[in-house]
């Protein structure tokens, strides 16, 4: 079993060296190949996902992934741009549903950004597709006839796009508590349009699923209002970024929540994904020793437990954060004083 780790930029690598630290303690004899990835990979080698990056992260049984993203590197053509790396990624190896879990742990009730008895009831799953909408559309700058400036970006789902990630969502509920609340926005865009009708579709062959809609603005609302209504929530790509660093607010923290991107690929092991936290490199904090490693050690554990088979190893991690938290030592970021390392020894601790 080999891992491909990528820590790429900013608080990056900080988060996936203690995650790294929990995979060394469980000691499960798994080889791990290190490559450059976003700004880091830009500035050595002049492109953002370099071909050998890309080799490594092929070849592996699963990705752990740190962030990408570098202000030095803001004005440079889009395409040499260190996101270009997290989307190429995802695109180039096919990982078109991204499942980020949303849940309160024990003890962080009272960190959330909702009353704790709201924030208690968090128990959901948002499966985002990540392969089309209007991130991977033709895009560009063009001037209007009456001579103004005007950028424009191509919005599209295609019937077979849907279909998946809508497969992706069904089973999902399958294996919780078998309720799906599809988000578009129907009402306005014909992607979504198209988006409901092949969801309504796909919903006749999972009889046992409970299935309903809703439009993208008022799920923002209805998640701070009452997140314990959902279960899990299936939607396209740009609203399931937006819905998913808010689903993080109300659970606590972004650095809490992680996520696996999963395609279709089986390897000896299981499903090949790659495996971050949701949020980004944070340069506000970056180099600071500040930055709550938690949703990446999650992440490596949803990468145990999806594509090395290891779900005993999985649950041992996810045991050993809760009682982290539980025992309260918490970063900045959840009101608590402990470091980056600091959570990563507590996290050891109780393994
Ligand atoms: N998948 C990815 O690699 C990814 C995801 C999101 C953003 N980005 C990139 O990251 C850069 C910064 O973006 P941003 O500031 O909008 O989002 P961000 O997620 O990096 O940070 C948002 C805020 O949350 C805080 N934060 C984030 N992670 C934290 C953690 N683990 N612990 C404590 N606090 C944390 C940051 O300090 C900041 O105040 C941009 O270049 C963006 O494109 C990359
Ligand atoms: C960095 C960016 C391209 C990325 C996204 O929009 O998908 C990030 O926000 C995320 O949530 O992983
Ligand atoms: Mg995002």
């Amino acid at each position: 079993m080999k891992i491909a780790v990528l820590p790429g930029d900013g608080i990056g690598p900080e988060v996936t060296r203690e995650a790294l630290r929990v995979l060394d303690a469980l000691d499960l004899g798994i080889e791990r190949e290190e490559a450059l990835v976003g700004g880091a990979a830009y500035h050595a080698k002049g492109h953002p996902l370099p071909p050998e990056t890309l080799a490594l992260a092929e070849a592996s049984d699963g990705i752990l992934f740190g962030a990408v993203g570098d202000p030095t590197c803001d004005a440079l053509e889009r395409h040499l741009r260190p996101e270009q790396a997290i989307l190429g990624l995802r695109k180039a190896l096919t990982l078109f549903a991204n499942l980020r879990p949303a849940k309160v742990f024990a003890g962080l009730e009272d960190h959330s950004a909702l009353r704790p008895e709201v924030a208690g009831a968090i128990d959901l799953l948002i499966v985002r597709e990540l392969n089309g909408d209007v991130y991977f559309g033709e895009k560009g700058f063009r001037t209007t006839p009456s001579g103004e400036r005007e950028g424009w970006d191509m919005m599209s789902y295609s019937e077979s796009e849907v279909r998946r990630i809508a497969h992706a969502g069904f089973r999902a509920a399958q294996g919780r508590n078998k309720r799906l609340c599809s988000v578009d926005k129907a009402n306005v865009l014909e992607t979504s349009q198209l988006w409901r009708d092949v969801v309504i579709e796909v919903s006749a062959q999972y009889p046992d699923v409970a299935l309903e809609h809703m439009y993208v603005d008022n799920a923002a609302m209805q998640l701070v209002k009452n997140p314990g209504q959902f279960d899990v929530v299936v939607t396209g790509n740009l609203f399931g970024d937006i819905l998913s660093d808010l689903a993080s607010m109300c659970v606590g923290s972004i650095g809490m929540l992680a996520s696996a991107s999963l395609g279709e690929r089986q390897t000896a092991h299981g499903t090949f994904g790659l495996y971050e936290p949701i949020h980004g490199s944070a340069p506000d904090i970056a180099g600071k020793g500040l930055a709550n490693p938690m949703a990446t050690i999650l992440s490596l554990a949803m990468l145990l437990r999806h594509s090395l088979g290891l779900a005993e190893a999985a649950d041992r991690v996810e045991a050993a954060v809760a009682r982290t938290l539980a025992d309260g030592v918490l970063g900045r970021d959840l009101g608590g004083t402990a470091g980056t390392t600091e959570i990563g020894d507590a996290v050891l601790a109780r393994l």
